[in-house]
């Protein structure tokens, strides 16, 4: 297997506590509270900005044209396409833009588009693409195992559009390119910078874990 495929075990056991988190299987139930979503839904509006920012980062330390078209693309596929699910969603529960732009990060959520900044500032490509790559793979593998799991509950439940969204063949085709492309680069790293692609994987794959206890227990914004 290549190195970039084998991340997903290395981090098995976080990467598993977050799809049995309660806040998951109540989305695909349709159970979970609709203010506790709201919470989720605002918090990840702040937070998908900051996150674009990172693919931005990412063409900026592109080697190529090709390699910064594949950030770009995904950039606007953010800003375009999943936060227009986003604004869909605010809009069914009445939350205008204006209302949603005065949303601060929580502290959880700053700690984590904090760290990916960081991260992207002072490593390379290989770093940014390990510290970003849990976020569309982790999206994408619970989403597909939620619609699978409660596939005879799924019609008319309130966040059957959002499992959809994830679990699209068109999704998963988006960052298809990061198996390769940081296969590639990883090439001739060493074991020790290995080891610190593989923490940086691993981080977001605990930052993501934990983003989904933050907003399951609305936790921690007094600003
Ligand atoms: C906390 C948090 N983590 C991941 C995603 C999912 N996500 C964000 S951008 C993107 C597209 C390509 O990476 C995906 C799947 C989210 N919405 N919120």
């Amino acid at each position: 297997m290549s190195f970039s495929r084998t991340l997903k075990d290395k981090s098995i056991t976080v990467w598993e506590d977050g799809y049995n988190h309660p806040f998951l299987h109540e989305m695909g139930n349709g159970t979970l509270d609709q203010e506790v979503f709201k919470f989720y839904l605002l918090q990840d509006y702040t937070y998908l900005i900051e996150y674009a920012k990172i693919f931005a980062m990412g063409a900026v330390k592109a080697a190529d044209e090709k390699l910064m078209t594949n950030f770009t693309v995904i950039q606007h596929a953010i800003l375009y396409e999943e936060m227009d699910l986003h604004r869909n969603y605010m809009n069914e529960f009445g939350i205008t833009l204006d209302e949603n732009h005065t949303v601060k990060p929580s502290l959880f959520n700053k700690a984590y588009t904090s760290n990916m900044m960081s991260v992207a500032q002072t490593g390379g490509v290989a770093e940014i693409i390990a510290v970003i790559f849990p976020c569309a793979w982790t999206y994408y593998d619970y989403a597909t195992r939620l619609k699978e799991q409660y596939r005879d509950s799924l019609e008319g439940n309130f966040y059957q559009t959002w499992i959809e969204n994830y679990a699209s063949d068109e999704f998963r085709d988006s960052f298809e390119w990061f198996y390769d492309t940081l296969d590639a680069l990883c090439e001739h790293k060493t074991e020790q910078e290995l080891e610190a692609i593989e923490d940086i994987f691993r981080r977001s794959v605990e930052f993501e874990y934990l983003f989904w206890d933050m907003a399951y227990n609305r936790q921690l914004s007094y600003l």
